[in-house]
């Protein structure tokens, strides 16, 4: 069964609201972004969230010592490092760490082969000018299943997804999760449980490979 984390939650309630509605993780932005939250906030989603639900911060080109200090001030289950962290900066937070890369081409995939042995996974982003990530965009998949193919770690697909695209990326990449952000939005920041509901059941749907 395919994982589904909703990213970019900036209220308790409304975190609560998207476990209800299926999500296995939710994701907490400590970086410059729209979605961005105060320690304080991401320690009441936190203590709000129902068991066997992960919370992950995401962190871009962060100081470590920040990151550690915020990690267990929130106690934060998985920390998605977004920037140009080298495989040594993830290392130091294993087995917590994620590894996201915004993808162009092949030789984005390679270049996460060296961050195998410190990283729990990998997501995988579209890449924009102008954010680090909550954009939008899609990216080809033809390059995720080549991901899903040759990393030796579990694959997370991000960017672009919604409730009308994800069964088709689902069926086409076979990640271990999908990731979502803004495709469910009804605002930057503010999730729409129905959009996650509707997400959470296209993800169940996706056809099983023959
Ligand atoms: O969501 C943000 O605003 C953000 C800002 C800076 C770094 C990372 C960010 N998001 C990380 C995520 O995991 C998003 O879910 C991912 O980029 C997909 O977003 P979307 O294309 O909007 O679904």
């Amino acid at each position: 069964m395919t994982r589904v984390k909703v990213c970019g939650l900036t209220d308790a309630a409304e975190a609560v609201a998207v476990a209800a509605a299926g999500a296995d993780a939710v994701g907490l932005v400590f970086a410059e972004s729209p979605r961005r939250v105060s320690m304080e906030t991401a320690r009441g989603i936190v203590a709000a969230l129902p068991p066997f639900v992960q919370s992950v911060g995401v962190f871009v080109d962060e100081d470590p010592a920040r990151v550690a200090e915020v990690a267990a001030a929130c106690g934060l289950d998985l920390l998605q490092f977004h920037g140009e962290e080298p495989p040594a900066y993830c290392a130091r937070f294993a087995p917590r760490a994620v590894k996201a890369r915004r993808v162009r081409s092949a030789d984005d995939i390679e270049a996460l082969r060296p961050y195998e042995a410190a990283v729990r996974a990998f997501l995988l982003d579209a890449w924009a000018p102008d954010a680090h990530g909550g954009t939008g965009r899609t990216f080809d998949w033809a390059l995720a299943v080549r991901a899903v193919r040759e990393l030796a770690r579990p694959v997370i697909l991000a960017g672009g997804l919604d409730p009308e695209n994800v069964g088709r990326a689902v069926a086409r990449v076979r990640p271990w999760a999908v990731d979502v952000s803004s495709g469910v939005e009804r605002a930057p920041g503010r999730k729409d449980p129905a959009r996650v509901a509707a997400f959470v059941r296209a993800v169940a749907a996706a056809p099983e490979p023959a």
